[in-house]
């Protein structure tokens, strides 16, 4: 048996869940990993230059055993996303730290100490296998999976899971990730996959929807309503795409930033008016290293009233961190919020904070979205409310230049890549629902 038949019986019409709970499994499949012997083998280089090209391999690797409340799914399409970046370039730290911790754990979490890290956090595939304890899902079912993994033991996680004390992110704190043929998840991460998408458009949704989600939708986050004016950095990225569609569907104005004409077409194609082109614009919020300069700031939030009609901004949603954040509290309005859920430029923010406090600011840390959100989020792309930002796909075993060019910032909204599907485009079911929205979900491919 090998995963050649499981993709067979995937693209058979007539397979029934009996025939996929009869296939036997593989004993191995290919998976993109980072070894453990690698960690320092970017020692002393510049952010920029950790290449993953040479950090991330294409092994063979043993299907995982099952245990009590998992699910073994045969993943046809993943995605890149920043937390791959940051595995493989081994910064902030080295994941296999997270993998020894978790490890320790339990008997069955010591499977997920390996020296190898099977990476990526989103997948659209089919459910192979369910472990003891599952019965909302069957061998054969269709679904993606969102990249929460909650231990639920405590009862500091039973009103909001993303507080469980051993929360972790699959497929960066766990093994056995998305970017394989083959990924083990706890079933309830399980959702239904969209039926107007193909599996690498299903796939590429998942992670940034649901994070932006919380961030910006929920009460958890922003708490974003009608007529607010959202500022969004890296409005043609990864989150910055979908928060663009959330504050456009939920009747708020976005003020989109982005850094070159080509990005800033994109978020006037996904219906924003308002756009700030920070290149062409030349912000410079730091003078040098350690020096910010609120002159700028004030230059930005100048540009930002110009656009609005005068207005400051309800909410600022941030992520690029040390470089922006200082920026982002500054143009912020009196009683406004900053909510935050990253540092791509730098963990060590500095800003103001007479502006904070002085204009009841307030800053709101978010990350990920809990089992609710996530089923939230996905809902909304399944009713073709909010679309995926596919823009180039990628095979398995170039997955390194994927990586490469989201760490480049070459690439657009985001990045897929075909697991087992032979070749983009399959695994659509509604074919009418995706006549409707098929400008929508093409929005972003190949520019
Ligand atoms: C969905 C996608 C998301 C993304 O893309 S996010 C972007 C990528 N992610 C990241 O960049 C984050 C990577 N993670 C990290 O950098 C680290 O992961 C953290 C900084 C978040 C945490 O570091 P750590 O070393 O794990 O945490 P500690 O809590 O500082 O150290 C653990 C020890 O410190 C003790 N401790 C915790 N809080 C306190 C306290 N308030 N007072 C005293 N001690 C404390 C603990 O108990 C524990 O102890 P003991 O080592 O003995 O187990
Ligand atoms: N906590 C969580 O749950 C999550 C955290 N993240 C983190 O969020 C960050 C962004 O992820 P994602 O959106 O997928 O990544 P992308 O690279 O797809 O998009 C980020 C965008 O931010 C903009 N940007 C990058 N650097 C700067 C800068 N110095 N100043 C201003 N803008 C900048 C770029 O847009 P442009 O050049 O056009 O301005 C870029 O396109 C990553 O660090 C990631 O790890 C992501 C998802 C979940």
């Amino acid at each position: 048996m090998t995963v050649k038949d499981i993709l067979d019986a995937i693209q058979s019409k007539d397979a029934t869940s009996a025939d996929f709970a009869a296939l036997p499994l593989p004993e191995s499949y290919r998976a993109i990993t980072v070894h453990k012997d690698d960690t320092e083998m970017f020692a002393g280089l510049e952010t920029r230059d950790k290449d993953p090209r040479k950090s991330i391999h294409l092994d063979e690797v043993p299907v995982p055993e099952l245990g009590p409340g998992e699910a073994l799914v045969a993943v046809m399409a993943s995605s890149v996303n920043y937390n791959s970046v940051w595995t493989s370039i081994f910064e902030p730290l080295s994941t296999f730290g997270f993998l020894e911790r978790y490890g320790k754990v339990s008997e069955l979490t010591k499977r997920h100490d390996l020296p190898y890290h099977i990476i990526g956090s989103d997948l659209a595939g089919v459910v192979l296998r369910t472990g003891p304890g599952v019965n909302a899902w069957k061998p054969g079912d269709e679904v993606v999976a969102h990249c929460l993994s909650v231990e639920l033991e405590s009862s500091d996680g039973h009103n909001d899971t993303m507080l469980d004390p051993e929360q972790r992110i699959w497929g960066f704190e766990t093994n056995f990730g998305g970017l394989a043929e083959i990924a083990l998840v706890k079933s309830n991460q399980l959702m239904p996959k969209p039926a107007h998408l193909s599996w690498e458009e299903a796939a590429a949704p998942g992670l940034v929807n649901s994070t932006a989600y919380r961030q910006l939708v929920s009460r958890n986050g922003a708490q974003m309503k009608q007529g607010d004016n959202v500022l969004i950095w890296g409005a043609s990225g990864g989150l910055g795409s979908y928060a663009t569609q959330f504050a456009l569907a939920g009747g708020a104005t976005p003020i989109c930033v982005v850094s070159s004409e080509q990005k800033a077409e994109i978020a006037r194609k996904m219906g924003a008016e308002l756009v700030i082109d920070r290149t062409a614009e030349g912000y410079r919020f730091w003078k040098d290293e350690h020096t910010q300069d609120p002159k700028e700031w004030k230059r930005f939030g100048k540009r930002i009233r110009e656009l609005t009609g005068g207005e400051d901004v309800d909410i600022v949603f941030e992520h690029p961190g040390r470089e922006t954040f200082g920026a982002s509290v500054y143009v912020t309005r009196k009683g406004g919020t900053i909510v935050t859920c990253a540092s791509t430029s730098g963990y060590q923010h500095e800003y103001d904070n007479r502006y904070l406090w002085m204009s009841l600011k307030r800053i709101i840390g978010s990350h990920f979205a809990n089992y609710r959100e996530a089923w939230e989020a996905n809902r909304l792309v399944a009713k073709g409310k909010i679309h995926p930002t596919l823009s180039k796909v990628y095979s398995l075993q170039d997955t390194g230049q994927a990586a490469h060019d989201v760490h480049r910032n070459v690439h657009q909204g985001k990045v897929g890549v075909l697991c087992l599907a032979p070749e983009e485009g399959l695994g659509v079911r509604d074919e009418e629902m995706r006549a409707q929205h098929i400008d929508a979900i093409n929005r972003f491919r190949n520019i």
